[in-house]
């Protein structure tokens, strides 16, 4: 059985895996067969008896259409293929010469439940003509289902820009590897559900150090038997400013992995759960606590100068104690000298707006290419600061140059309110404290997070508070148990 694997790809990178198995003997013809034939078996499953349009382009996306219309259409379903260009590869015609059903020469009158768009892949170079942009929205208005083979045609694989305009999709196939745009706004949220279908090639062959892996569910287990709450990890957060962010981090860090969690106020009083133990000596005498294994700083410290004094204490620290920076310490960074002296282990957390601030503080050489931008600020940040970057939001991407890029499927996007940052800060470092490299911590964290998301939000999706989610990351964990 063909195998695909979660490695996120270039159309250049996509390309020479295609070629490397044309080399080894396959052809264009063969790897058209798979491909159709892979997608099909998705869309008879969706159809189930219904009708189905096939929209076909003229490269070989057109191609993977035509070989899905004759099997849908050799398996008994009503298919008609709307073409509004004549196939251009050898492959493509050789696939239209085989399809011996019915094209529709008015696409007005393709009039099918299920549509097809094959119209282009990831060969699209620029935008559909205004023509093809209102055939494709038209169709995509009357039928029920609307399925993408590889691609939405109208996205740039390589960055997920929309080139012209795309209707929504029910299901997005990818063939052979996921690209780019599967996964990175603002195509990623046209796709709908998302297939990955085989077709032989090996995508891990093509990677390199900015190839991302889709994120995936980790696995945990549960602590041994002479376990005890500090070979578990210490989780230490700073309280600032307002401290509700920091026993936000401190809910979700207990519920993280970790075995103890405290707050270090740095001489304020605070009112805690029983569970969650509160340092309030001066900040440079908790600091000195060598059980401490992970250190969260950010949420709700405020950016005054008391707040700066604190965030310098944290990044001077001599000791190398893995340190999530999120918040108020990621906007602080330009006026607190960076990096910090000592070697040190951080995770930076920050979600566009604070990106595009510490992109400001470090003023980076602009490192322009064919990803989306937030790819290049993501992976200059990491050069300018050593740390592993967490670049938030409906597309978060984890990198560290030595240890890998990771892209976490879209979580619910309830998450979208106060908090969720916070949580998530704290879950990272729960991770770190267990003893996790910064990647794998981060990563987790992201998954954790955004399983969380789902639990508390419902099957269909509600909303929830932050304190709601920490809440539900006891349950993520066991999920990954
Ligand atoms: N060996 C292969 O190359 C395989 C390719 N496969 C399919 O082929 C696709 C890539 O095929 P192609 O490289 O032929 O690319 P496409 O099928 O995406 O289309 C490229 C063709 O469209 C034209 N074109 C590009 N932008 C246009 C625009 N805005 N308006 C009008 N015409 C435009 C190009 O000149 C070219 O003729 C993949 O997405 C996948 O669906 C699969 O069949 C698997 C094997
Ligand atoms: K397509």
């Amino acid at each position: 059985m063909l195998r695909a694997s979660d490695h996120i790809l270039t159309v250049r990178q996509m390309q020479a895996a295609e070629q490397a198995l044309i080399d080894a003997g396959g052809t264009n013809e063969q790897l058209m067969q798979i491909a159709g034939k892979g997608a099909a078996e998705w869309v008879w499953r969706i159809a189930a008896g219904r009708s189905v349009t096939v929209l076909c382009g003229p490269g070989n996306n057109g191609g993977d259409g035509y070989v899905i219309a004759e099997v849908l259409r050799q398996r008994g379903l009503v298919v008609s293929v709307v073409a509004p260009a004549d196939p251009v590869s050898a492959a493509a015609q050789n696939a239209r010469a085989s399809y011996h059903g019915h094209i529709q020469d008015n696409y007005r009158k393709a009039q099918a439940d299920i549509l097809v768009d094959c119209l282009f892949g990831t060969g699209l170079s620029r935008g559909l003509s205004n023509e093809l942009v209102e055939m494709l929205e038209e169709l995509a208005s009357w039928h029920d289902f609307v399925i993408a083979v590889d691609l939405p045609s109208g996205v740039d694989s390589d960055n997920g820009a929309l080139l012209s305009g795309i209707p929504h999709y029910d299901l997005t196939i990818a063939l052979g590897a996921w690209k780019w745009a599967h996964w990175i706004m603002p195509a990623a949220q046209y796709m709908g559900s998302r297939q990955l279908v085989p077709i032989g090639i090996d995508a891990s062959n093509e990677a390199d150090f900015t190839t991302p892996r889709l994120l995936s569910k980790p696995r945990f287990d549960a602590p041994n038997a002479a376990a005890h709450k500090y070979s578990r990890g210490l989780v230490a957060i700073v309280a600032g400013d307002m401290p509700g962010a920091a026993q936000l981090a401190a809910k979700a860090a207990m519920r993280g992995g970790a075995g103890y969690v405290k707050i270090l106020t740095g001489g304020r009083q605070l009112d805690a759960p029983s569970e969650l133990v509160v340092d309030s000596r001066p900040l440079s005498e908790a600091l000195s606590d060598e059980r401490i294994s992970a250190l969260v700083a950010g949420p709700g410290l405020g950016t005054g100068a008391r707040s700066q004094q604190v965030l310098e204490i944290v990044l001077n620290w001599p000791r190398d104690i893995p340190t999530v920076l999120d918040a108020d310490a990621l906007n602080l960074i330009g006026k607190v000298d960076w990096p910090p002296p000592s070697e040190r282990t951080f995770v930076l957390t920050p979600h566009s707006g604070e990106l595009a601030q510490l992109r400001s503080a470090f003023e980076p050489p602009d490192t322009k290419g064919p990803l989306a931008s937030k790819v290049h600020h993501t992976i200059e940040l990491d050069w300018m600061t050593d740390a592993t970057i967490v670049a938030k939001g409906p597309d978060t991407i984890i990198f560290n140059r030595d240890l890998g890029m990771a892209i976490a499927p879209p979580a619910s996007s309830w998450l979208s309110v106060a908090g969720t940052g916070d949580v998530l800060a704290g879950i990272i470092a729960s991770r770190l404290a267990t003893g996790a490299d910064p990647f794998v911590a981060a990563c987790d964290g992201v998954w954790l997070h955004g399983r969380a998301a789902r639990l508390a939000g419902g099957i269909t999706g509600k909303p929830f508070t932050a304190s709601e989610l920490a809440g539900r990351v006891a349950q993520a964990y066991a999920a990954c148990l």
